[in-house]
């Protein structure tokens, strides 16, 4: 059967590899799109039947725009999610002469992969200005275009094989511990192998003028010993201070403890969305196959 991918493009970007790696059986179709919420709008309006999007990253946190976009915008369940490795390098357009760092007097890149990248910046190439494009490939793009441009751009290693670019610097991330969660939402639910590992995200909106409505709303989760693995706090953008609190729950849904908590939360004035509850795969670093965790 096949089934359509919308990803984070152009091609050669972290998340391609994410969407390819997790859905490698033939016929499967994987589309660039330019920006995340094209991404998830392309799934909402049933353009595709999946979107593959970054949401959080072990160095730099929430891709708030991934967040906010699901929150506010598209109603679409989260069907799975991929932890990724991710490793940056530095590339430049094929020329003649090979661009020395001291040339360069521009860097192009995300920028979650710029804030991944802080430490080599500030060392090897802090005379250089950083312009954010939309995504890593699109920075490996820009920069062969204009091939006359003493530029470079941060990218993964499969732009180099999509874009005429040469590698300057390989990983040249912070440290090492640099993974991306990325997430599948879709309609559709995916025949996915049972995984060892579930988590169930929900987003809660605590009642105003209740003290320590917070802690009632944890204390659902410590005496069921639910383990939690994130609390996010998001903008409402209803005004200055007002906060959604996007919760994953170390847990697949089930009939009595998650129904159970959730009521406890509603009981206190809190309002409860759920937006997935879905099985984790890991890739490991070098590792050629995912493994479920
Ligand atoms: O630009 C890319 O290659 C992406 O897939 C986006 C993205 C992100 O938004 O976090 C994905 C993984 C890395 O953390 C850096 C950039």
């Amino acid at each position: 059967m096949e089934r359509t991918f919308a990803f984070l493009g152009p091609r050669g970007t972290n998340t391609e590899e994410a969407a390819r790696l997790i859905f490698q059986e033939k016929g499967n179709r994987f589309l660039p799109y330019r920006t995340i919420p094209d991404c998830l709008e392309a799934a909402a309006a049933g353009k595709v039947d999946y979107a593959v999007v970054p949401w959080e990253n072990s160095l730099e946190g929430s891709v708030n725009l991934t967040l906010d976009w699901i929150i506010h915008k598209i109603d679409l369940p989260i069907l799975s999610e991929l932890i990724m490795p991710i490793s940056h390098h530095l590339v430049s357009a094929k020329r003649e002469e090979p661009l020395a760092l001291s040339q360069v007097t521009k860097v192009l890149s995300h920028p979650q992969a710029v804030a991944q990248c802080h430490s080599y910046l500030h060392e090897h190439l802090p005379h250089a200005e950083i312009e954010y494009v939309s995504s890593t490939a699109e920075a490996a793009r820009l920069v062969s275009e204009r091939f006359e441009e003493p530029w470079v751009a941060i990218s993964a290693m499969q732009a180099v094989h999509v874009y005429p670019v040469t590698l300057i610097a390989e990983n040249i991330e912070d440290t090492e511990n640099n993974f991306t969660r990325f997430i599948v939402l879709g309609k559709k639910p995916l025949p996915f192998p049972e995984s060892e590992k579930y988590k169930t995200t929900i987003l809660v909106t605590l009642p105003s003028d209740f003290p320590g409505a917070l802690h009632q709303v944890l204390s659902a989760f410590a005496w069921r010993r639910l383990n939690l693995s994130r609390i996010e706090s998001r903008p409402t953008k209803t005004g200055l201070g007002n906060y959604y609190f996007v919760i994953d729950i170390e847990q697949k849904m089930d009939d009595v403890l998650l129904p159970g908590a959730f009521a406890e939360m509603e009981a206190l004035g809190c309002q409860v969305r759920f937006l997935g509850t879905y099985p984790v795969f890991v890739k490991e670093r070098n590792g050629a196959r995912i493994s479920l965790r």
